[in-house]
């Protein structure tokens, strides 16, 4: 029988991860289902977790039950043991499924997982469909991403969510994803763009009054806004958005229309596409990897191509 790795971030969504945990444990074990459940105690663990669930415990299948932050660790874990793994070593790959728990969850809506726990587990147990992801890799976090990595406007906006306490009190009331529309409009009222320059594939763009700079490998990001509706985690391209913008105002309808993607046409909106991709700026910029506060520019990303498997919903026609 299949032992199913499973990582837990009890925190995750102020605490829905555990209240998760204990209704997916209980059909786990009236089901007769074998699986190795580990817990996170602090940030940063699920990496290990998921490496030591591979090597030592040779699972196949790693269910996250967490949010976007821990699916990023866990990704970075399974990479990691792929990237070090024997060439002569034949065993499949470790697949990574999720059951949303956390405030944003834009890997689990990505790949058509509903937040409903027990029919998020059914998906990842019968793993009836998979999917190869490209990955983004920062050179100097050795970190991968699964969903973007983004500079500027959406680091601050990473950081100061993580940091509020009215994420935890929106995430009580079951309305996390607020909570990144309300760190949006602060940051919005105060953010000062400056200059950076943009390196895509060794084509390099002066970017003047660049409020951000984001290299997507989905559509969404930050709790479904829909930043680059175009992204897809399968294509072998990352897709990188730049919003420029000298006046604050000008940027009003932007931020009323990137929740449906229907931001595209506006004048301060510009896309661009490659594989290797380095963002340099005037000042040191705040990073956000997967919506985690990740350090600041320069930055250097490269997309690998079909690194890991994800366990997907059945794909809408
Ligand atoms: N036991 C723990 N104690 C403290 N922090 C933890 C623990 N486990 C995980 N973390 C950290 O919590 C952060 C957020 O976790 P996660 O993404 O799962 O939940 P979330 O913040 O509620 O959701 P989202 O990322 O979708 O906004 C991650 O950076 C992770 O490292």
């Amino acid at each position: 029988m299949e032992l199913i790795g499973i990582i837990v971030n009890p925190l995750s969504g102020n605490g829905r991860g555990s209240h998760i945990w204990g209704e997916v444990q209980a059909y786990l074990q009236e089901n007769h289902i074998a699986y190795l459940a580990k817990l996170t105690t602090h940030a940063g663990e699920a990496t290990q977790l998921a490496i030591t669930l591979i090597q030592t415990h040779h699972v196949q299948r790693i269910i996250i039950i967490g949010g976007d932050g821990t699916v990023h660790e866990a990704a970075c874990g399974i990479w990691q043991y792929q990237k070090h793994q024997n060439s002569n070593d034949s065993s499949p790959d470790c697949a990574i499924a999720v059951i949303p728990a956390g405030t944003g969850n834009d890997f689990a809506k990505a790949y058509g997982i509903p937040n409903h726990p027990l029919e998020a587990l059914h998906i990842a147990l019968h793993a009836a469909y998979t999917l190869q992801i490209d990955l983004l890799q920062a050179s100097q976090m050795q970190q991968v991403a699964v969903n973007s990595i983004g500079a500027g406007f959406d680091g601050m906006v990473a950081k100061i969510t993580n940091e509020a306490s009215y994420k935890k009190f929106l995430n009580r009331l079951g309305l996390g994803k607020l909570s990144y529309f309300i760190s949006i409009l602060r940051v919005f009222a105060t953010y000062q763009p400056s200059t950076a320059w943009l390196e895509v594939d060794g084509l390099i763009t002066k970017l003047p009054n660049m409020w951000l700079a984001a290299v997507a490998n989905i559509p969404f990001y930050g709790g479904a806004i829909q930043i680059c509706p175009v992204a897809s985690p399968t294509d072998g391209i990352a897709d990188v958005v730049v919003i420029q913008s000298k006046s604050r105002l000008r940027l009003l309808p932007v931020l009323f229309t990137v929740y449906q993607g229907k931001h595209t046409q506006h004048p301060a909106v510009s896309f661009y596409k490659g594989k290797s991709i380095s963002i340099q700026t005037e000042h040191p910029l705040l990073v956000q990897a997967d919506g985690e506060f990740a350090g600041s520019t320069p930055l250097q990303i490269e997309l690998i191509p079909a690194a890991i498997t994800v366990i997907r919903a059945k794909p809408t026609a």
